[in-house]
């Protein structure tokens, strides 16, 4: 029997939890939730949708899916909790959730972890200052050193690529950092682990065989000959140079302006962007609720939603659950190929 993909709820005032009620009321549901049973009803009966919660435990056999009942591994909440109002007494609560997936992902008890979002700055101001994000929290947990966070549009996960401009996968050499701290960030060795990885897990699980990754400048014009910067001849460009010395197919560093038209695209199978908000905003405006983010180089299957908590539309019943749907379908089709 085939262990069960588990899906982390998330920050509880946020849409994570209606996310997933929305789906298991849709249609029949062959995963597990893992959150807090009451506050899961609570949401059900606020946004109008009629949902039955079956509490399981790690190693309970799945009954036959249905739709209208959502199987859940409980985790109580630590505090009240009221859609759109974050309470930092629920931090340490989104932190057992991630927890308990991680344990289940490498004891057997599940196939693979799709988390909806949390609230970073929550989980901080718990008490947890060293808190980033779930892509560096899993690669602590996990004990691994370096991992790599791609989002991918739906297109570009299935292989149905009618249009070029929304066909994207955008992989970052660093994560979530203030942008003061960026360049310094951009070290040769991180930077070739990161391609490693990057190359290594577009062959294992999207099938493409001999990965060409595009490779942005930091700087602008991709540092114009080092009058812009010097990153690219300093750090960027020999990291480059040694991995194309190995067979890698890379091409840059790429003036990440122009790098994300449809002719520079063509035949790329991922974009490397020096940092979040330099890659992420193109994808997210080629496909926003139809991608997914995916941590590459960690000893489990993880992806997740390419949106945050939304606490405006909290507990309104209107978010989308689109992306949910997305990156539960990938983590999926990852544990198939696996
Ligand atoms: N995977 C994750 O855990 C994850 C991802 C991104 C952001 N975050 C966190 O979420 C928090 C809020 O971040 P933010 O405000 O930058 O981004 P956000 O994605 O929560 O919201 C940005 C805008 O997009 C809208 N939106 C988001 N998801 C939507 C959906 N499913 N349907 C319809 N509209 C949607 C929101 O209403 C808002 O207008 C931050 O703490 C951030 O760190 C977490
Ligand atoms: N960088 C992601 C995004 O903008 O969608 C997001 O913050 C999620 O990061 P984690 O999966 O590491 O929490």
């Amino acid at each position: 029997m085939q262990a069960p993909l588990v899906i982390t709820t998330g920050e509880p005032a946020g849409i994570g939890p209606e996310l997933v009620l929305m789906l298991a009321a849709r249609q029949a549901v062959d995963w597990v939730a893992i959150g807090d049973p009451q506050m899961l009803r609570d949401r059900a009966r606020q946004i109008g949708l009629a949902v039955e919660l079956l509490e399981l435990s790690p190693g309970d056999p799945l009954p036959e899916p249905c739709s209208g009942r959502l199987p859940v591994w409980p985790v109580a909440l630590h505090a009240e909790c009221w859609p759109g109002r974050v309470n930092a007494a629920n931090g340490a609560y989104v932190l057992e959730l991630l927890d308990l997936a991680v344990a289940a992902c490498l004891d057997g008890h599940a196939s693979a972890m799709v988390t909806a979002p949390l609230h970073k700055g929550v989980i901080r101001e718990a008490g947890n200052d060293h808190f980033i994000g779930h892509t560096e929290y899993l690669r602590d947990a996990c004990g691994v050193d370096e991992v790599v966070m791609m989002l991918a549009t739906d297109s570009a996960l299935h292989g149905q690529v009618e249009n070029q401009r929304q066909a994207l996968r955008v992989a970052l050499a660093t994560t979530h950092l203030p942008l003061k701290d960026v360049a310094a960030a951009i070290e040769a060795c991180s930077l070739e682990r990161v391609l490693r990885i990057l190359a290594a897990d577009l062959q294992r699980w999207f099938a493409v065989t001999a990965p060409r990754i595009a490779v942005c400048g930091l700087n602008p014009h991709a540092g114009e000959d080092g009058h812009l910067g010097r990153e690219e001849i300093e750090i960027i460009t020999p990291v480059l140079e040694r991995l194309r010395s190995e067979g890698m197919e890379l091409e840059g560093p790429l003036p990440a302006d122009t790098l994300f038209t449809p002719r520079h695209l063509e035949g790329v199978d991922a974009v490397l962007a020096m940092y979040h908000d330099q890659g992420l905003p193109v994808l997210k405006y080629a496909g926003f609720g139809r991608a997914a983010n995916i941590t590459l180089g960690l000893p489990l299957i993880r992806t997740s939603v390419d949106h945050g908590t939304a606490l405006d539309l909290a507990g309104s019943g209107q978010a989308d659950p689109s992306s949910l749907g997305v990156a539960i379908a990938l983590a999926a089709d990852m544990v198939g190929s696996r």
